[in-house]
């Protein structure tokens, strides 16, 4: 909507001034002369824009094209369908480099180019940044943090952050992994002694999210919030709501990019989220105070970075100032936290629909670790002998699962300067979208069962795959630094669950696939509910 307003208002201005000289000089009467001069501007502006301008004077004119009224544009087919299947469409008839249009005739790229890729994720990747839209989307939500920063800021900022994230950082964190692991999976065995079944239905998902955010909060921290035992605290509400699908939400979506002045609405959507925010900041501000009462100079959280690199100014002469450090609290709850419960959830979903990778999942986990079988507890493990990196089949089945069902389905960038990609001119400004979830399917990449879910497939990966072709923590130096936390975090969760619990799906339920949604993450609509029940010795 802004284009349409900056594009239109020229032509306005032109014509007021038109029909101010027609009557003031020509004696025309200004009444009619308006009307007439009005309309003639408006069907010359949709005919520049909608026609003459996308299909004969852009830049972009030459980059095939999915058919379509740019009037409106895609926005609808999109909208309505599993968030990459359009796009998977029009890969397959139009190449791997597609043009299409948003509303009032906004170009878009989709990129599913192996070079393209590399190209814009990892060699020239400050050329290319998140979209205007996107940032302010993301900033709403969770402050200016590392997430929506740019250019030398970000750099400055990941610098500073790298040591929270590194290999030895993470295995540090194992115990407290293990240690929410076994305290959410008590918390099932106790429902499970209750009831009157030997299985229970439990809504992993929300389970799931209350398991990892009292994890980041406290590794990430070093707060405790306790959400496994207290389900209805103020802050994994308020996640709640960010993350919420329903009619409103999803129609907000669309009407937010056409008219993106729908956020300032004064609607219930936009006052719940607001005072999510709010609840989100007191949160990370307290923290802060906390910490900055009794700052610990050797800790190694993510919190203890954030603050040091606040106090230290870095060599390029540029602060990471306290005032953001609330914003990046809040982006690493936010980032740091629902993805890992979705690829969770995910993950022991498709274990329940296929049992035998479940079976086989729990022997490989038993092999290596049987102490968890004999039911150890967490005060008994030995961490120096618990490496969840040493399990291959566990690795396959993970990194299938964010293949299948991606938690980040999706990203944009924005060119900021003039770029080629491959035989492409991209003038400055073009808004390229990269459809994660597409090109995990891909038969181009990933051979005739791309659609299957197969862990083995990673055992044996065909000579057409290339580090483009998985890329749910994208990649270069905007890919997401939790990986390796995320990483340990899940597969930490899955060995302590198997290895006392057996998943299937419930018959009560609909196939959670079925209802995919995505707002941030892709989740199921009503969540990932599955039927838990104990494992047998
Ligand atoms: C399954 C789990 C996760 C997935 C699938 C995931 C995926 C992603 C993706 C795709 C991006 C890039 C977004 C873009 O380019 O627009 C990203 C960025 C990021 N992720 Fe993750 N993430 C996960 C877990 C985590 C965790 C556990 C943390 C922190 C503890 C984290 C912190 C971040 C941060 C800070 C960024 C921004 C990086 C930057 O711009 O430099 N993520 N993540």
């Amino acid at each position: 909507m802004a284009l349409f307003t900056f594009r239109l208002l020229p032509l306005v201005c032109t014509a007021s001034i038109a029909i101010y000289v027609l009557s003031r000089f020509m004696h025309f009467e200004t009444k009619s002369t308006g009307a007439l001069t009005y309309s003639i501007t408006f069907i010359i502006y949709l005919l520049y824009w909608l026609y003459i301008y996308p299909y004969h004077l852009s830049p972009l004119r030459h980059v095939p094209t999915v058919p379509g009224c740019p009037l409106w544009g895609h926005v609808f087919e999109i909208f309505n369908a599993e968030i990459g299947a359009v796009q998977q469409k029009w890969h397959k008839t139009h190449g791997p480099i597609v043009r299409y249009f948003y509303p009032f005739g906004k170009e878009i790229l989709s990129v599913v180019d192996n070079s393209a890729l590399k190209h814009i994720l990892v060699e020239a990747s400050y050329n290319y940044e998140k979209t205007a839209s996107n940032r302010k989307f993301l900033s709403r939500l969770f402050g200016e943090g590392i997430l929506t920063a740019g250019g030398k800021v970000h750099a400055q900022q990941r610098k500073a952050l790298n040591p929270a994230f590194s290999i030895s950082a993470i295995k540090a964190l194992a115990p407290a992994f293990w240690d929410y692991s076994c305290s959410m999976s008590s918390y099932w065995e106790q429902d499970i002694k209750e009831s009157s079944d030997d299985s229970v239905s439990l809504d992993i998902s929300d389970w799931a999210s209350r398991a990892t955010l009292d994890i980041i909060v406290a590794v990430g921290f070093g707060a405790k919030i306790d959400t496994l035992h207290n389900s209805t605290a103020p802050l994994i509400e308020a996640f709640r709501t960010v993350f919420r699908f329903d009619a409103v939400a999803k129609l907000l979506a669309v009407l937010h990019i056409l008219f993106p002045i729908v956020r300032y609405l004064p609607i219930k959507e936009n006052r719940e989220v607001d005072a999510a925010k709010r609840t989100l900041f007191e949160f990370a501000s307290g923290l802060i105070q906390e910490k900055e009462a009794n700052i610990n100079s050797t800790g190694n959280n993510i919190l203890s970075q954030l603050v040091r690199g606040d106090r230290k100014p870095q060599a390029a002469g540029e602060d990471i100032f306290s005032r953001v450090i609330c914003d990046q609290i809040a982006t690493f709850l936010g980032v740091g936290q629902d993805t890992s419960a979705t690829w969770l959830s995910w993950t022991l979903h498709l274990l329940s629909k296929h049992q035998h990778m479940q079976v086989k999942l729990r022997e490989e986990i038993r092999s290596h670790f049987p102490f968890l079988f004999r039911g150890a507890t967490h005060e008994k493990i030995d961490f120096t002998e618990v490496d969840v990196d040493r399990l291959p089949y566990l690795n396959n089945v993970c990194r299938e699962s964010l293949r299948f069902i991606p938690p980040i389905p999706f990203v944009s960038r924005e060119a900021a300067r003039d770029e080629r990609l491959g035989e492409y001119f991209i003038p400055k400004g073009t808004v390229i979208h990269i459809p994660i979830n597409t090109i995990h399917r891909m038969p181009e990449y990933w051979g005739p069962n791309s659609n299957a879910f197969d862990p083995d497939r990673w055992n044996c990966l065909p000579a057409s795959y290339t580090n483009n072709a998985f890329l749910p923590f994208t990649q270069g130096p905007r890919g997401c630094i939790g990986r390796k936390f995320a990483d340990t975090e899940v597969k930490t969760i899955l060995c302590c669950l198997l290895s006392k619990f057996q998943f299937s799906p419930d018959p009560a339920v609909q196939d959670p696939e079925e209802l995919k949604r995505y707002r941030i993450v892709q989740k199921s609509q009503y969540g990932i509910r599955l039927k838990v029940s104990k494992l047998d010795g």
